[in-house]
């Protein structure tokens, strides 16, 4: 009989920790799940999919900015493959806690490489790379060898986490790989990210839970995909022959504005835009009611204004091509959350 794969996943309460351990899970995999403790840890997304209670799931708590419980994580755990996807991962808060970020961000999967060097150094290593450091973009569409410009601290630390998990590689032999994931999206996202806030505040203005959604740079252009999809991207690039770095995308963007104006036909309501910039309103073309209104207060110090990423090589080495459409992904998200706010709950 062959042996069960074992797999860890830093982060596993997070968005993506959540669908890869579900994937990996199916899959066959034992699978290590970490999280950090906080005041409010919350396993409300390994639980909306059922695999809190897998007798393959462990979970595990631990600091990715400590070497020691590195070391004792991969000692104990014996992974066959390790994917990263713990961080502080949100841009808006990466400028007001800067060093935190740099720490656990950009450090953080330096103890994971070490670990790994120390421990086992022919454990398979995914760092979660990402389209922020693009940032200023240097070329349309963005692909592997795009020149970096990262535009906030946390493209800044993800940066350094890209090129020391290339450096491991070249240096060391050790399978570290880097996925760069641009924006991916699911009934599973924070509210503090732009989609989620939006779908959540759609499904409260329909219940008629909230007035107005409120919103900053309605001109920023993203890149979105189904993040369930990316996991699976994630682990074709761990079972690549080679280690290497590969782009996520969809090759599709649209603007914060053209999913807002989606997320609102999902529940069959037509928006108007009119007022410039700081001023921009959005009205139900029907009644004439403000539902969406700028509040520059939702501005960050230096904006990512346009992400489109080409994914060809992913499909080429790794056969991963997205599937699902922003429309229906968007309209995923809107019922999810209508489904939530009705029973009294979102998260
Ligand atoms: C790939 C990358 O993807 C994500 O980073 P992000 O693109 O910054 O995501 P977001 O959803 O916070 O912002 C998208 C855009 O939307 C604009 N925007 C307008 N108004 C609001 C607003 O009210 N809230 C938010 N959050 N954004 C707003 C905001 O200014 C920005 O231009 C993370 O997963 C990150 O970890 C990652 O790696």
């Amino acid at each position: 009989m062959q042996k069960m794969k074992k797999a860890l996943v830093t982060g596993i309460t997070g968005q993506d920790g959540a669908y890869l351990a579900e994937l990996l899970l199916e899959k066959g995999y034992e699978v290590t799940g970490t999280y950090r403790r906080t005041s409010s840890v919350n396993f409300w997304r390994i639980e909306e999919l059922g695999i809190q209670s897998h007798p393959n799931l462990k979970l595990v708590e631990y600091d990715l900015t400590d070497l020691g419980s590195s070391i004792r994580l991969l000692q104990n755990a014996q992974p066959d493959e390790v994917y990263n996807l713990a961080a502080q991962s949100f841009v808006g808060v990466s400028f007001e806690q800067p060093v935190t970020t740099a720490e656990i961000t950009g450090v953080g999967p330096v103890n994971l490489l070490e670990a790994i060097r120390i421990v086992n150094p022919k454990i398979r290593f995914y760092q979660a790379s990402t389209s922020e450091m693009f940032g200023k973009v240097q070329a349309v569409p963005q692909k592997e060898d795009t020149p970096f410009y990262p535009r906030s601290p946390y493209g800044v630390a993800k940066l350094y986490a890209h090129w020391m998990t290339v450096n491991y590689r070249e240096s060391y032999g050790i399978f570290g790989c880097s996925g760069i994931l641009f924006n991916h999206e699911s009934p599973l996202r924070g509210r503090e990210f732009v989609t989620r806030k939006i779908t959540d505040s759609v499904a409260k203005i329909h219940l008629g839970q909230l007035d107005v959604l409120e919103l900053g740079n309605m001109d920023a252009k993203r890149d979105w995909g189904f993040a369930k999809e990316y996991v699976e991207g994630m682990w074709r690039i761990l079972q690549a022959d080679q280690p290497d770095t590969y782009v996520l995308a969809t090759n599709r963007t649209e603007t914060v504005r053209d999913f807002v104006s989606m997320a609102f036909k999902a529940i069959d309501v037509s928006i108007a835009w009119s007022g410039e910039a700081d001023h921009e309103i959005g009205t139900c073309k029907k009644t004439g009611k403000v539902l969406v209104r700028v509040n520059p207060k939702f501005y960050r110090p230096a904006e990512v204004e346009l992400l489109i990423g080409d994914p060809s090589k992913a499909e080429k080495e790794l056969g991963w091509k997205p599937s699902t459409t922003l429309e229906q992904l968007c309209q995923m998200m809107v019922e999810a959350d209508l489904r939530r706010n009705k029973a009294g709950f979102s998260f």
